[in-house]
């Protein structure tokens, strides 16, 4: 059995997944105790045959106008609320996964999952895109000089149900009222979101490989 993670591939980054997936999946084949695959999703049979989902970033608005427009929405829907499944959001996926958003609200119809509530923007335009080293090791073990790039990102303003929702990163920047800048965090042990974008971190796929580790195959275990 072969374990497919799918990227969603209506719109936005999602070939830069594919390839991060990829390298993972030849580079530390030998640390996966499963095999794995990855396949770009556009529509409901493709998503009917994938264990774990990436939803990239790119435009929410776009992505779930044209989720609604193909009628694809309420299967992406039924999927994601499915706890066998695993689930990773990036940018606009963390918006279109969000349950509330604080600004631009009516633009999308979000997939309801993810407890929390999102600014969109938060950093502000395309020119206040930025790329700096983080430290993730808190989580990521030794990870503690990640290139991580955000793109026009959101950050997290409120975590609507702490008993699910774990903060992973918060960032020292502090928003109006006083509150560091939530820019990863899980929802239960198999939903990550993330404000910027690990797959743009060119020759860096350790993001990706602890997502598969982490919550592909331990979630895949779990329901075996
Ligand atoms: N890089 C991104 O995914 C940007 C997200 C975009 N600002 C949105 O609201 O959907």
């Amino acid at each position: 059995m072969t374990i497919v993670i799918g990227v969603l591939a209506l719109q936005g980054a999602f070939i830069e997944h594919v390839r991060h997936v990829e390298r993972c999946i030849v580079e530390n084949k030998d640390q996966y105790n499963e095999k794995l695959s990855v396949i770009t999703v556009r529509d409901k049979d493709q998503l009917a045959g994938c264990n774990a989902l990436v939803i990239p970033g790119g435009e929410s608005t776009s992505m779930s106008l044209i989720a609604q427009r193909t009628g694809f929405y309420s299967d992406l829907y039924n999927f994601v609320h499915d706890p066998k499944k695993t689930i990773w959001g990036t940018c606009a996926g963390l918006i279109f996964l969000s349950q509330q958003l604080s600004n631009e609200a009516k633009l999308v119809k979000t997939l309801d999952l993810l407890k929390v509530k999102v600014k969109r923007n938060a950093f502000g335009r395309q020119a206040q895109s930025f790329t700096q080293t983080y430290d993730f090791s808190s989580f990521i073990p030794n990870c503690n000089d990640f290139p991580a790039t955000f793109i026009r990102a959101p950050v997290i303003e409120k975590i609507l149900d702490p008993e699910e929702v774990q903060v992973l990163c918060k960032l020292e920047e502090k928003d109006n009222s006083g509150q560091g800048l939530i820019v990863a965090a899980k929802q239960n042990d198999n939903i990550l979101v993330t404000s910027f974008h690990p797959e743009l971190a060119e020759t860096d796929i350790r993001f990706h490989d602890w997502f598969i580790k982490e919550f592909v195959l331990k979630n895949f275990s779990r329901y075996k």
